[in-house]
């Protein structure tokens, strides 16, 4: 039997020598040629997962007998897999989905083992799949839309993409799982460029399959006075971009996504107004976060921003009693964490339009004051004063409400 070092930690370290990036290569995962599960499991491998996949004994990296696979359904589940020891190297490596993934290196010399010229392609920055097999794996479509994220000055390969909108119109995307397409896409809201997945996926066709409520913002009209870049899509994806400057959460960059779902569903008539369009968001949200099974706290924060946006937006403008109120419903005598990061995108929001990319957002500052100078006001004060019962909440209120006053009265209108 011989083994080979395969995937992403051969393309990280070619990328790194080749391009001089220096991306820390992921755990090591091995490719066995010439052996049989029997073999394996006689050495003290454990077998793990669906395919011939097998954990090391000691350092638990993954060793995987070279295999074939043929579809033979719909989607991802229908493979027949074929790892009989007569399998070659080259013929594991061509079932792979991109030429750059798709390079082996023998751990005794070094030598990179590269049928489909991955180094190449690296050189050239181009993202190609390697075998007609790519069709094979509809979940293709969203790792090459999040390679194309991570790796941002690579292109597509046209051919590639021809097979990306083939596989999109064939309906095959509709077969994959939520938790799969999930996965995939909370791992691109990582990447430092996840506008880049959202934009290639609508190139392909893909983005109104797998995420319509996001797909129907292009060609929603903004007014301009706001948004000189109109179109709501590009704002979001503006957005998105603002976002993953602030933030390294996925939870924020995905509340980004989310915050102007409402307008994909204005009437057509009140275009390009969108009065409401906060509270219709709120059922797109829900939706989009069932269909990705995505975690609570994702969840809470898209529907916060989706919801209240709008009022960070006024915050200087606003009542010190609504300032209140919107504490209240933000929960954030609880939740302080979660209100600095609705803070953080909404700024990504006011920053998120063509043109307004450097303007200051002091909203974000007299909110986070107000909030912080709120929270030292508490019960025992007035307890002692002789207030009881209800009366303690009006005054604890009352003293808040001042003090967002005085704030306010330090902060500038805006011009
Ligand atoms: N749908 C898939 C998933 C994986 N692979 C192959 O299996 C390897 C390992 O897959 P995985 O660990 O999921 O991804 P990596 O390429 O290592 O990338 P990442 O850094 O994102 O984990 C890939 O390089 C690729 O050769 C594939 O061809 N098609």
């Amino acid at each position: 039997m011989k083994v080979y070092l395969v995937g992403g930690y051969v393309r990280d370290n070619e990328m790194n020598r080749l391009l001089g990036t220096t991306i820390t290569a992921k755990d090591r995962d091995w490719v066995v040629v010439g052996s049989t599960e029997s073999e394996m499991l006689k050495q003290g491998f454990n077998r793990v997962g669906k395919f011939p996949v097998f954990l090391h004994p000691q350092n638990k990296e993954e060793w995987a007998l070279a295999r074939t696979e043929k579809k033979t359904g719909n989607g991802y589940k229908g493979f027949e897999v074929d790892f009989n020891p007569n399998v070659t190297l080259e013929e594991d490596l061509s079932r792979r989905d991109l030429t750059i993934n798709a390079m082996a290196q023998n751990p005794d010399t070094g030598l990179i083992i590269d049928p489909y010229n991955g180094k190449t392609d690296i050189q050239n920055k181009i993202l190609r799949h390697t075998s007609p097999a790519f069709v094979e794996d509809p979940l293709r479509v969203l790792r090459v839309a999040r390679f194309a994220a991570r790796f941002n000055e690579f292109t597509i390969a046209p051919e590639t993409m021809v097979e990306m909108q083939r596989i999109a119109d064939a309906g095959e995307l509709e077969y994959l799982t939520p938790e799969r397409v999930s996965q995939e896409i909370l791992s691109a809201l990582s990447e430092d460029h996840p506008e880049i997945f959202f934009n290639v996926l609508r190139e392909c066709n893909a983005l109104a399959i797998i995420w319509p409520e996001l797909n129907a913002l292009w060609g929603i009209p903004n007014p301009v006075q706001h948004h000189p870049e109109i179109c709501t899509g590009i704002h979001t994806m503006m957005v998105l971009q603002q976002a993953t400057r602030l933030s390294s959460k996925t939870t924020i960059r995905f509340a980004a996504l989310c915050h102007d779902l409402g307008k994909g569903v204005t009437p057509k008539n009140e275009l390009p107004s969108h009065k409401r369009h906060e509270i219709r968001g709120l059922p797109l949200v829900e939706t989009s976060c069932n269909r990705f099974k995505t975690p609570n706290e994702y969840r809470q924060l898209a529907l916060k921003v989706c919801q209240f946006h709008l009022h960070s937006h006024r915050a200087l403008e606003l009542k010190s009693s609504t300032i209140l109120t919107l504490f209240n419903q933000l929960d954030v005598w609880r939740k302080p964490q979660e209100f600095e990061d609705f803070l953080i995108t909404c700024e990504a929001d006011a920053k998120g339009r063509l043109g307004f990319e450097k303007r200051a957002y002091p909203q974000a500052d007299l909110l986070h004051l107000a909030v912080n100078e709120c929270l030292k006001v508490n019960a025992k004060k007035f307890v002692e004063n002789g207030i009881h019962g209800k009366l303690i909440k009006e005054a604890i209120n009352n003293e808040r409400v001042s003090i967002i006053q005085a704030i306010k009265n330090n902060f500038d209108k805006p011009n």
